[in-house]
């Protein structure tokens, strides 16, 4: 572990800090290069956005371009640390946008007083961008403050914690059910955290199927049930009737557990209460709330996800966000709506099901990987995931009302190099 840290504080300082910069795309070497780019020439494109804004996709980066912002209220599972601690993790976010579906980032972090601060700030800067991706930002506050961006903002605007982890979340846990030979309809979950990223994936996973009252949601004061009176309207919607109180309580025969917490809070012992095949999605970011051994030696029949790269099963949202912006942009939506993110689902779990090219097995150090148990979800380095989920995802808008552009003609992409 100790190595871990130190290589990865090396990365980030050396050879330069930080992980990624601008680049330019237009010629700059002349005299005139410089008089088309700047001086007296960029005032040609000035002109045509201030009679149309639309002009704006035509001659700037808009079109391409996502803003990832946070206030550092909820980094990672790390908590409250601030917004300039955040970087690092907002500047990660870019790095994978771009390396995944060629999507430009600019990270923004803001020291928001309060949560109409911070939607004031968004809210003035959006025209900048194509799309905005919410990250890192604490719950309650964050539903608020999604809301009204939606709501005042004419480009997509999605909270990644929330709806990135619930759709690579859902599409994990079906093939997982499917695994274990269970349907989602009568499987008994309990979910472990409250925040953002919990209270989304269960909402997604009972538009899936999943019924409300077979899912126990626990925050820091244990079981969320009908007798609390200290439960607010987004938890409230998960109190059941029940006089189970603890995890241990909850956790007796139940189907799946999802951790969206904090490191090592599932005891290994707890997991042998679960019924057979028990699924495990341990999501906590950086550390699980089971590490996987510990949950193997516990349970030898457990289907067991994590949040991270270096673990089987990484159900962590970066197979979501940088395609489902890819599909979002390249037909210029004016949201990300539930038809988007349930193709997205779709399209994510369908290409578990694919043979894996041998080059995926050759990135994770040459092991077999094949639709089961060890491998229920694709590898982020799938390049198939950039063909398969922005088509559904574009498809979805189209179909949903919220495109304004027609199905791309250079659709599907086959590599990142394909975008435009
Ligand atoms: O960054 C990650 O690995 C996933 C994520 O959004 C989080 O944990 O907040
Ligand atoms: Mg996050």
């Amino acid at each position: 572990m100790s190595d871990l840290r130190t290589d990865a504080l090396d990365y980030h300082a050396n050879p330069r800090p930080g992980k990624l910069s601008v680049e330019l795309t237009k010629p700059t070497a002349t005299a005139r290069d410089l008089a088309l780019a700047y001086s007296p020439g960029v005032a040609e494109p000035v002109r045509e956005i201030a009679k149309d804004l639309e002009n704006a996709y035509k001659y700037t980066g808009k079109g391409n371009l996502v803003a990832v912002i946070s206030d550092g209220t909820a980094i990672l599972g790390l908590g409250n640390l601030g917004p300039l601690a955040s970087k690092p993790v907002m500047e990660g976010k870019g790095v994978l946008f771009k390396r995944f579906a060629g999507v430009d980032v600019f990270d923004i972090e803001v020291e928001a007083e309060s949560p109409q601060a911070f939607i004031d700030t968004v809210k003035r800067i959006s025209c900048t961008f194509g799309g905005i991706n919410l990250e890192d930002i604490k719950a309650p506050e964050c539903f608020e403050i999604e809301r009204a961006l939606i709501e005042q903002c004419d480009i997509p605007v999605f909270h990644d914690d929330q709806h990135g982890t619930a759709i690579v979340t859902a599409a994990a846990m079906i093939n997982a059910l499917e695994l274990a030979d269970k349907v989602i309809e009568d499987a008994k979950i309990v979910c472990l955290g409250a925040g953002a990223a919990a209270i989304a994936c269960m909402k997604l996973l009972v538009s899936m199927g999943a019924k409300a009252e077979n899912i126990f949601m626990l925050d820091r004061k244990g079981v969320i049930h009908a007798g609390r009176d200290d439960l607010n309207e987004y938890k409230a919607i998960f109190a059941t009737e029940t006089d189970k109180r603890t995890l241990t309580d909850a956790l007796k025969g139940a189907d799946v557990f999802v951790g969206l917490s904090g490191p090592n809070l599932l005891p290994p012992a707890d997991l042998k209460l679960m019924a057979e095949h028990p699924i495990v999605f341990a999501c906590s970011n950086p550390d699980p709330e089971i590490d996987p051994a510990a949950a193997h030696a516990s349970r030898p029949d457990v289907i067991m996800a994590t949040g991270r790269s270096d673990y089987p099963n990484q159900v962590n949202n970066v197979l979501g966000f940088p395609f489902i912006f890819r599909g979002a942009l390249d037909v210029r939506a004016t949201a990300i709506n539930e038809e988007m993110k349930i193709a997205a689902v779709h399209a994510i779990r369908e290409l578990a099901k694919e043979p894996v090219p041998e080059y995926i097995s050759q990135a994770y150090g040459g092991i077999k990987l094949e639709f089961g148990r060890e491998y229920i979800i694709p590898k982020p380095m799938d390049v198939r995931l950039i063909e398969k989920v922005p088509a559904a995802v574009a498809q979805a808008a189209i179909d949903s009302g919220v495109a304004t552009l027609p199905y791309p003609a250079h659709y599907p992409l086959k590599s990142v190099e394909d975008c435009i």
